[in-house]
């Protein structure tokens, strides 16, 4: 009389264990799959920019083959930077300083946007004396006023380097070489665990986007299996508007993006990590005596203590922070179900911030790694070993 109740309970007991063998085989499983990241912002925003810190950092950098690749791109950063400094002079009524340099200025001018064939020592002397001229300094200083490219001084600065013959980029020009993406890019790559989170190595699957409008339709193609979005926001950018809308004020349209992303029913699952990028330059504009309040008057109202540069990025984050607190627009033709699960997914869901210089590869390393233990703790606790 006593055995069957025992057998029973034995029973029950053997295939509770079997069960938990099971969804340990299963968590184990989930562990060792890739983390898949997803970059996500406004276009220029840092995106690409972190995807070659990761190849810097976790796949062995650049081949001699992918430096030389660059050069002409580079240079033609230095093109566009020129070309474009130039041709608003005259919009922008600011005249040369040196009336020498008209000559350099009209050769400028008279190759137009398309990129030189070929890159000579004329060429690089025409854009020397043009860099030296203060009347282009004057007008590269009023670069919010038209489009120009974040990495213009950078590189025109550098011209005698990226003008030698043997010119080989170093990691530093190639984090600064800017090109659009179009389309969908993936890297994928491999970190070392911690010995204090159980060890082993981590697989990561990087995904990056274009971020100008008309990249965006493509995105939701890779929002399947998402474990975390890294949102990129252009800090410095409060003052310019966007290059393919000169009517949008560009943090305002990163604000309004990161609204869409944080609200899709498509990325509930994912989470959220907003990368304040371009500090650098954010801190340098500030340090110029730029000020973000013509642009969100809400700033004079902001009580933050700190000099003006930390008040500044503490009242962007609170604009972003603001936004992950608001209700979830609801589309009323979303059924009752869809509803439900929306409105509890969002509140569970935390939003966390970082504030990064996606060119500085020893601040990436950092946000690297607190991200990678922050997803590391999250799936451990969510595997109950925590
Ligand atoms: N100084 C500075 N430059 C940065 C920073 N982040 C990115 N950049 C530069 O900004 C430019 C644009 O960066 P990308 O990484 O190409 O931007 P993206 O988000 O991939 O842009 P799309 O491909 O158009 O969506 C590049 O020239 C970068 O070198 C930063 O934190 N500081
Ligand atoms: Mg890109």
């Amino acid at each position: 009389m006593h055995l069957l109740p025992c057998v029973k309970k034995y029973d029950e007991k053997q295939s509770h264990s079997k069960q938990i063998d099971r969804e340990i085989k299963q968590w184990i499983k989930s562990y060792n799959d890739a983390i898949k990241l997803l970059l996500l912002g406004t276009g220029e925003s840092g995106k690409t920019t972190i995807i070659k810190q990761m190849k810097i950092l976790h796949i062995q950098g650049f081949t001699p083959s992918e430096r030389l690749e660059k050069i002409r791109h580079i240079r033609n950063n230095i093109h566009e930077a020129i070309y474009e400094i130039v041709r608003n002079m005259s919009p922008l009524s600011v005249a040369l300083q040196n009336p020498k340099n008209v000559q350099s200025q009209q050769f400028i001018l008279q190759l137009g946007e398309e990129y030189p064939e070929e890159y000579n020592e004329a060429y690089f002397d025409h854009v020397r004396a043009l860099w030296r001229d203060r009347g282009v300094r004057e007008c590269f200083r009023r670069a919010n006023e038209y489009q120009l490219i974040d990495s213009a001084e950078y590189f025109l600065d550098r011209i005698d380097l990226v003008a030698k013959t043997d010119y080989m980029p170093t990691d530093a020009d190639i984090l600064r070489c800017r090109q659009k993406t179009t389309g969908i890019q993936k890297i994928e790559f491999k970190v070392k665990v911690p010995k204090s989170m159980h060890g082993g190595v981590q697989e990561f699957w990087m995904f990056d986007v274009g971020g100008q409008r008309g990249e965006r339709k493509k995105w939701i193609q890779v929002f399947e299996g998402i474990h975390a979005i890294w949102f990129l926001v252009a800090c410095s950018d409060f003052e310019q508007t966007l290059r393919e809308d000169n009517s949008q004020n560009r943090l305002k349209e990163s604000l309004d993006l990161f609204e869409d992303v944080w609200q899709s029913r498509f990325l509930l699952e994912a989470g959220v990590i907003v990368f304040l990028n371009k500090q650098d330059l954010l801190e340098s504009k500030i340090s110029q005596g730029k000020s973000i309040a013509p642009y969100f008057p809400q700033y004079s109202t902001f009580n933050d203590s700190g000099d003006e540069y930390t008040r500044t990025k503490l009242f962007i984050r609170k604009l972003f922070v603001d936004l992950t607190k608001n209700r979830v627009k609801r589309n009323v033709r979303e059924c009752q179900a869809e509803r439900f699960v929306v409105s509890e997914a969002v509140r569970a869901r935390e939003c966390y911030f970082h504030f990064t210089t996606a060119t500085d590869t020893d601040n990436v390393r950092t946000v690297f790694r607190d991200v990678h233990q922050m997803i590391l703790t999250h799936m451990l606790t969510s595997i109950g070993v925590y």
